[in-house]
Parts: C-alpha cells; sequence; structure tokens
C-alpha cells in the first residue's frame, strides 16, 4: 500500500514562508499557500512579483506549477506551518505575537485529529508550549493526544535563502513530549542536512542564542575598533594578527549591525530581565556604531553643520537589496540630528519606489558632495575610481566603514580616507 502524500497549509508568505511552501512543493507535497495580505496573494497568483532573493523567481514559478495553490482561505491540512511576523514592540518592550496568535486561532478552526502543527516563526522561548498551546486546544482538541505541535526555527541567511533551506541542520522540536517523527519526515523530504530533535522550548531558545551571539561576536569586533580608534591603529590590521591565533576569530567591525534578525532577536531574550547582560551591552554596542562613525566625519569636516554627505550603500549588508534596519539610515538621522546640509543614497542593488528615500544613482549622489561614507559592503565597492569620485565630489573626505578601499592608492589621489 502506498501511503498518502500529506497536504500541507502555509500560514505566511513572506521572505520565510514563500521558499518554504515553494520548497515543499516541489518536493511533491500538495501546498496551500495561505496570507492575510490580499494584494500580496493576487501578485502572487498573477506571477507578478520580484524578489531580490537569488533565483527565489524561477523556484516560486515552478512550484506554482507543481502543486503549490495560493490560498484564498486558509484550507484544512495534514500538516499547519506558520511562517508570520514576529516584530519587536519597543513601545511595549515585548515582541508583538498578534500574528502569530491571529494564525494559530485560524489554524485551530481548521484542525482535524491527527494533524500537525509547526511554527517557524522567530518566538520568545516557550511561546510554542505556551500561547500558542492554548489556542490550539480552545477547540476541544488536545496537544497531549490528538495534535502534534512543534516548532522549528528557520535560519536561512538572506541572499543565500535557497541554498540554506535545502542545506542547513534543521531543528525540531516538540511540545509535551510527544515523537517529531512525523515532522522530520516533512524536513527530511528537501533537508539534506541533518534534522535534529528536542523539545519546542529548546528550539525556540536555540533559535535566538544563535542571533545574539553573531551580535555579542561581532560587538566585540566593534568594540576593538573603537579600542584601536583611542590607540591609533589599525583595527584590521590587529584583528588579522589577533586571528592568526588558533582559538581567535573575531569578525569584522563595521557601522553596526542591519536586518531584520540579528538586531531584533537577542531583544526577546533580554526584555524581562533586570539583571545587567551582555546581550544587551552587544545590542548598545552595535547600536552605537552608526554615531561613532557620525563623529568620524564631523572630526574629518570640522562638524557636518551645512555639509552635503553621501552615503553609499542602503542595504544592510553587502550583496543584498534588503533594508530593513540598516546602518545607513541610522547614521543619516544621526546625521541629520547634528544639521546636516543633507544626506544622499545610492546603492546598486536597491531599486528606486522600493523604499521611501531617493536612490540616485552613485555620480548623481557623489556630485558637489563634501564627504562620501561607505557603509555596505557591496563588492562592487572595493573597484570605486577615485578618479571618478575627484571629478563628482567637491570635499576629498572618504569615511570607509568597511575598510573597502586601497587606502595608499585614495590618498594618492588626494582623499582623506578614514576607517572603522
Ligand atoms: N527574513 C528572514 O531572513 C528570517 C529568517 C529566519 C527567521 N525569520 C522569522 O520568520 C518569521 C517571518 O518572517 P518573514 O521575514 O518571512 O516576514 P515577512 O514580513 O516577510 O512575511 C510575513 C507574511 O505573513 C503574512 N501574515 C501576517 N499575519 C498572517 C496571518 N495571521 N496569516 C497568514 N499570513 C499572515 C504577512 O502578510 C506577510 O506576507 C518572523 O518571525 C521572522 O523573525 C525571518
Ligand atoms: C547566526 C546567523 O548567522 N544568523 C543569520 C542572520 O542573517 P543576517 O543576514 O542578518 O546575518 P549577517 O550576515 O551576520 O549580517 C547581520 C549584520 O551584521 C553585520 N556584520 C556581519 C558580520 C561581521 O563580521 N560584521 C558585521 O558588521 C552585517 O553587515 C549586517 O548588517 O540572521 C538570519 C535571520 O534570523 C538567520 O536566519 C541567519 O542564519
Amino acid at each position: 500500500m502506498t501511503e498518502a502524500i500529506p497536504s500541507i497549509c502555509v500560514h505566511g508568505l513572506g521572505y520565510v514562508g514563500l521558499p518554504t511552501a515553494a520548497i515543499l512543493a516541489n518536493s511533491g507535497h500538495e501546498v496551500a499557500g495561505f496570507d492575510v495580505d490580499p494584494d500580496h496573494r493576487r501578485n502572487l497568483e498573477n506571477g507578478d512579483f520580484t524578489f531580490e532573493e537569488p533565483d527565489l523567481e524561477r523556484f516560486v514559478d515552478r512550484a506554482i506549477s507543481d502543486g503549490l495553490s495560493i490560498a484564498s482561505e486558509p484550507e484544512p491540512a495534514d500538516f499547519h506551518v506558520i511562517c508570520v511576523p514576529t516584530p519587536y514592540d519597543r513601545d511595549l518592550d515585548r515582541t508583538d505575537l498578534s500574528s502569530v496568535e491571529a494564525a494559530g486561532e485560524t489554524v485551530a478552526e481548521l484542525l482535524r485529529p491527527g494533524d500537525a502543527v509547526i511554527l517557524s516563526s522567530t518566538v520568545p522561548p516557550g511561546t510554542t508550549a505556551g500561547r500558542l498551546r492554548k489556542i490550539i486546544e480552545r477547540k476541544e482538541l488536545s496537544v497531549t493526544e490528538d495534535i502534534l505541535l512543534g516548532y522549528s526555527p528557520e535560519t536561512v541567511l538572506p541572499g543565500n535563502t535557497l541554498t540554506e533551506l535545502r542545506e542547513n541542520d534543521r531543528l525540531v522540536g516538540t511540545v509535551n513530549g510527544r515523537s517529531p517523527d512525523r515532522i522530520v519526515a516533512l524536513y527530511d523530504a528537501f533537508v539534506s542536512g541533518d534534522v535534529r530533535i528536542t523539545d519546542a522550548t529548546t528550539a525556540e531558545c536555540v533559535k535566538l542564542i544563535q542571533n545574539a551571539y553573531r551580535d555579542v561576536n561581532i560587538a566585540f569586533a566593534n568594540e576593538v575598533a573603537k579600542l584601536a580608534h583611542e590607540f591609533g591603529i589599525d583595527s584590521r590590521k590587529a584583528i588579522g594578527f589577533a586571528n592568526e591565533h588558533p582559538r581567535v576569530d573575531i569578525l569584522h567591525p563595521g557601522p553596526g549591525v542591519g536586518g531584520h534578525c540579528i538586531p531584533i532577536d537577542p531583544l526577546f531574550l533580554t526584555y524581562d530581565n533586570d539583571i545587567p547582560m551582555l546581550i544587551e551591552t552587544a545590542r548598545a554596542v552595535n547600536d552605537g556604531m552608526a554615531g561613532f562613525v557620525a563623529e568620524l566625519l564631523e572630526a574629518a569636516l570640522d562638524g557636518v553643520a551645512g555639509s552635503t554627505v553621501t552615503v553609499l550603500g542602503m542595504a544592510y549588508k553587502g550583496g543584498v537589496a534588503d533594508t530593513r534596519e540598516s546602518p545607513s539610515f541610522m547614521l543619516a538621522n544621526r546625521l541629520e540630528e547634528s544639521s546636516v546640509g543633507g544626506v544622499r543614497f545610492s546603492d546598486p542593488y536597491v531599486k528606486a519606489g522600493s523604499i521611501n528615500r531617493e536612490v540616485l544613482s552613485l555620480s548623481e549622489s557623489l556630485e558637489g558632495s563634501d564627504a562620501a561614507v561607505i557603509v555596505t559592503d557591496h563588492p562592487e565597492y572595493g573597484a570605486l575610481d577615485p578618479g571618478a569620485f575627484a571629478n563628482w565630489m567637491d570635499g576629498r573626505v572618504i569615511v570607509d566603514a568597511r575598510a573597502m578601499l586601497d587606502e595608499e592608492r585614495w590618498e594618492a589621489a588626494g582623499f582623506d580616507v578614514y576607517k572603522v
């Protein structure tokens, strides 16, 4: 007897849910993708979408012709996978779980005995076993007997989503000691890494400590950069020598930490704590880097009031078009507080209209500018030409927050180069 192919309903078709739904469909499952946003659903249905993520457009196209349906209503299914947003509410100082709760309410209405629910959104530890379980059990079905409830974090790196979706190890945690075998089998269909098992709260915590770990390590590199500035030495050279030690591996300093996850997720761990925490200090160090870059600029220009500054890069990191929580805007805000004359932006990846700031070409952004700051480590910036900059710019100040430039070459062309 051949086993029936399980049906899956994915709730939330964003950066995480859409590739997840697509890869499940491409691996032979019958998948309904539901998103509460009707415009987003319509765009997906009409094939009217552009993703900045490499290959995702083609991949989703193929999934739609292979069995991924964009559902106008959520559907009953053997598996419900929840990939909805979990932003941090800075006013209330806690994670906003309203979308997880709303998706949970929807799923609870559809559940039949024997179904499984997997939360994949990043959440504070205890959410699956606590709030989500309560919602799921409202309709008289029990997580001990009837419904398999689990948590599986998503760890894909933006810019490399499709590869990491397949190749990263995956962690699956269940509630109430239930066997995760059915959930493991679902992921085994497309994951080439190991699928590891634990309880739901541990799995939630693992996701958060991975990102907090990276944040703390980047903060250490940023602290080294500030110390190196005090000592009048080159932080990158010092870090390079330090990393020759077999047990030292310091990351790269920069203008701060951006993106959808690393500046946010550590807060999910610390918000309820009164004791001083390294994780909070690291957040403050990384958020302070935009101020450090602004101070370099102020010192170089003898005050930024009235000056025109060009910010090179709007994306939060090199090689992507994602501008969420980008240090570029933290820097611009900081300069605006110091009465800068104007801040202009350019980025080879970010499309005009995709963001509520003007995106200029490189030459437009530099024309008549007093100073330029490299904020994003786009690979293209390593090949910038000082001769062209000298023609476009009025001033000769470059702050290279990502150490992209050949300092000697730029200094020979008459520029003052300041590095983080
Ligand atoms: N973006 C990443 O790289 C990444 C990586 C790992 C984990 N995460 C986590 O994954 C979760 C989703 O993040 P994302 O980047 O995909 O968010 P996103 O904003 O790109 O997409 C979320 C989608 O969910 C939809 N939605 C909201 N409420 C819904 C509901 N009740 N039912 C159905 N759809 C609903 C929204 O309309 C939106 O299209 C978050 O918890 C995030 O922290 C994100
Ligand atoms: C633990 C981990 O790896 N998690 C990843 C992370 O993805 P990400 O794209 O946000 O991660 P990064 O590439 O680290 O970038 C973050 C920011 O830090 C800056 N940076 C980086 C290195 C450095 O040495 N110096 C720096 O200054 C960089 O420029 C950028 O602004 O979160 C995703 C969602 O949870 C995860 O899924 C994904 O696995």
